[in-house]
């Protein structure tokens, strides 16, 4: 691999004595990690079938694994959302505010969905979680990722964190912040970050930071904790935009990351304050993953508005067809108070869910299904949260299956069934609804997610 001459003698300036270590590691192959997705399965359970060959453990993540597979993925245990393909450094960003069942929680930068997937499954469907991402394409492929892992508990937004702040002034528990950043980290994966490389790139991203960190300080609450973090090593973009939100900042202190596993302390020096000891530097000649920065961050004091709350508009609606179809085949039943309809679609918001209509909200909840001439059709999202005992009717492959790969391809099966929805899953987890009509298993696993 060709790097920036320009990118060598900075890091070469910054490291000193640890360049040529820092440099021998562009030599090794990248580490594969996955993150089991315990919203589905535990992490004992998962080892005991997982596809893969697991190496180790990640140190700084009890769900995290490095394994030998080169291109994971393709896999119907992946289909199923049992697992997420994760970087292993940046299974250290979320971890660090300590996020417990029942907060909220705001992941301001959020597609593709690792740190949001990894904060949901801390949460294990309590409280709340606004994912966000403000490029429309990248939100779509975040409302897949929340989908496929089963999260009950997302509201997926599309918006930019100025209108955000907007609408949360002071509300999250915990706030998230990956920022977009010039990816030096992750030369070794990402080659357009490598190609796009220049210092006045490392500047822009700067300046695209910093107002993006003030956004998310604003709609933390007081006494709630935040993480900063990006993939790069260029010290504009890490210790300078933390030293001046701190400078700018009062009622914000940071919070010291322990110095395990080999994180490393800030380069406080450049700036001469020590406080930026405090922050994490995970660097590839010292650990088993790529570049990162994390700084943690706590607001003392400041401003709380609580947002309008969202009232349920089932109202005027006939729901029978919806009615029917939870009792034809869940055994369970959903609370009219978080059911919201948008146009034909229903869908099951979070409990205490804010007022949608200031924001451009993708996913409020769980997409339910959708009102179709006569009839409900359910959606795969709420497929892939239930569980086999909450329906009436399974239809379980195994992993090993012909039928489980032809479904995820996207064919129809023949199957002596009695007529009805299913819920499909693979050896015990679910993947997706399916219709049997005259012994003929349609398929309604999502076209984006088939396999080609
Ligand atoms: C490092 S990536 C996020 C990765 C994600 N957190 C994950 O773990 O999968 C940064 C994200 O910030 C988004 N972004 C770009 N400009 C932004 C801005 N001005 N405000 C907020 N987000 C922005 C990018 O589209 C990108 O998806």
């Amino acid at each position: 691999m060709r790097l920036p001459e320009k990118f060598l003698d900075r890091m070469k300036e910054l490291l000193k004595e640890e360049f040529d270590d820092f440099l021998k590691s562009y030599e090794g192959d990248r580490y594969q990690g996955i993150r089991v997705n315990t919203l589905k399965i535990s992490v004992e359970d998962f080892l005991e079938l997982s596809p893969y060959k697991i190496l180790d453990r990640v140190p700084w993540e009890e769900r995290g694994f490095y394994i030998e597979e080169e291109k994971p993925g393709k896999d119907p245990y992946h289909a199923a959302g049992l697992f997420y393909v994760q970087e292993p450094s940046a299974m250290s960003v979320a971890p660090q505010v300590q996020i417990k069942r029942g907060e909220k929680v705001l992941d301001l930068c959020a597609s593709p969905g690792g740190k949001s997937t990894q904060a949901a499954s801390y949460l294990q469907g309590e409280g709340l979680l606004v994912s966000n991402e403000i490029k429309l394409k990248r939100a779509q492929i975040l409302v897949q990722n929340i989908e496929r892992m089963g999260i009950k508990n997302a509201v997926v937004t599309n918006n930019s964190p100025e209108e955000l702040e907007r609408v949360f002034i002071g509300y999250f528990d915990k706030v998230i912040v990956d920022a977009p950043c010039s990816g030096e980290g992750m030369f070794k994966k990402d080659k357009d970050a490598l190609n796009y490389w220049s210092v006045e790139n490392v500047l822009n991203y700067q300046a695209m930071q910093r107002p993006i960190l003030r956004s998310a300080a604003n709609m933390l609450k007081p006494g709630g904790l935040m993480v900063y973090s990006t993939c790069t090593f260029s010290i504009e973009e890490n210790e300078y935009v933390i030293d001046e939100f701190l400078r700018e900042n009062k009622n914000f202190e940071i919070v010291n990351i322990e110095k395990k596993y080999g994180f490393r302390e800030g380069f406080y020096e450049v700036f001469n304050n020590p406080e930026l000891k405090k922050v994490a530097r995970l660097m590839p000649h010292r650990l088993k993953g790529e570049g990162h920065f994390l700084a943690l961050l706590k607001k003392l004091d400041g401003d709380v508005e609580e947002p309008k709350m969202l009232k349920s508009n089932i109202g005027k609606r006939d729901i029978d067809d919806f009615r029917r179809f939870v009792k034809d085949t869940l055994k369970f039943e959903f609370d009219d108070e978080r059911l919201i309809l948008r146009g034909d679609r229903l869908y099951y918001v979070p409990d205490d869910c804010f007022d949608l209509k200031d924001l451009n909200v993708l996913r409020p909840g769980i997409l339910l299904g959708e009102f179709k001439k006569n009839r409900f059709e359910p959606d795969y999202a709420l497929s892939a949260t239930l569980k086999m005992d909450e329906v009436y009717r399974n239809i379980n492959f195994t992993r090993d299956s012909e039928e489980i790969r032809k479904y995820i391809e996207g064919y129809t099966l023949n199957i002596d069934l009695e007529d009805g929805w299913y819920l499909i899953n693979v050896d015990g987890y679910s993947l997706s609804f399916g219709k049997v009509a005259k012994g003929v298993l349609k398929n309604y696993f999502p076209k984006a997610l088939r396999w080609q």
